[in-house]
């Protein structure tokens, strides 16, 4: 495998139980330090190929290779739901990864601290989940994942509930984030202007089978800026991903992919 190379995915399908063909052939490769995200219509199947990355599910077939067995094992997951302890406070919730690892409570206090402070949350440490607003309890949810310093990020659309300007700040705020830890992250999203913001590599999937059918590099340094997002460049990045999408809307796009990965 190329010392570049996170993790490697080929030829995962998954068929389940009730016969669905959720994934056919589905074939990808993720760097070290890569920011993925997959997009695609209902149903293509992107949550069921994170499930499989991470292992909260099985494929039917193919093959998943990690770079090191390590790796495998420093996953952490982001839900669009943050799903927090509402009894339990900020510190608390982010402090139960940590738990189930058997950190100390000293080490942890360490790391909860240094965590909240990455994520703008140092002052609400010790409030509770029903005084924040969506964008902060989004915020928890990710300090929760990134405090043990998992090497991969997968995040099935962690702000698709969230208003667009508490999106945008979200986005800027991940981008800053993964520069400081520089976690390989694969991000699932229905939008194509967070997903070309966002990533290196923005894959496109089609559905019945899901697959990829197209992957469109974004050759503009991370993390972005403002000047990005209004400019010229970026309109043309997101219609190339529109364009993809829209074949993959397409019934009788069947074809193999377009560009495809050299698995
Ligand atoms: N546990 C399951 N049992 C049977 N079918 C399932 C199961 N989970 C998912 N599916 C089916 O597999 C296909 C892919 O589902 P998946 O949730 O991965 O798609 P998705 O691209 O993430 O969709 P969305 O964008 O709506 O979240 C869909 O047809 C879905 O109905």
């Amino acid at each position: 495998m190329n010392p570049e190379t996170a993790i490697t995915i080929s030829h995962v399908s998954k068929v389940f139980n009730n016969g669905v063909v959720a994934l056919n052939d589905v074939n990808m490769k993720v760097n070290q330090e890569d920011f993925v995200s997959l997009v695609g219509p209902s149903g293509c199947g992107k949550s069921t190929i994170l499930r499989i990355i991470a292992g909260l599910s099985e494929s039917s077939g193919g093959e998943i290779e990690w770079a090191d067995r390590s790796l495998k094992e420093q996953i952490a997951f982001v839900f669009q739901d943050p799903a927090l302890m509402p009894w339990s406070t900020v510190q608390n919730n982010i402090r139960l990864p940590l738990k189930l690892m058997g950190i100390s409570k000293r080490m942890a206090d360490v790391s909860i601290a240094k965590t909240l402070e990455l994520v703008g949350l140092e002052n609400f440490a010790n409030a509770y989940p029903r005084q924040l607003s969506g964008g902060m309890k989004m915020r928890v949810s990710i300090a929760r994942a990134i405090v043990t310093e998992p090497r991969v990020l997968l995040m099935d659309e962690p702000f698709g509930a969230l208003d667009d300007i508490t999106r945008t700040n979200l986005n800027d705020e991940l981008l800053s984030l993964w520069n400081h830890q520089r976690q390989t992250i694969l991000f699932v999203t229905h939008n194509i202007y967070e997903a070309v913001y966002l990533s290196k590599r923005v894959v496109v999937m089609a559905a019945n089978p899901g697959r990829a059918i197209a992957e469109i590099p974004i050759d503009e340094p991370l993390p972005r800026t403002e000047a990005f997002r209004t400019s010229e460049r970026y309109l043309n990045y997101c219609q190339q991903v529109y364009a993809a999408l829209s074949e993959a809307m397409d019934p009788q796009s069947q074809e193999s992919p377009r560009q495809f990965f050299s698995v």
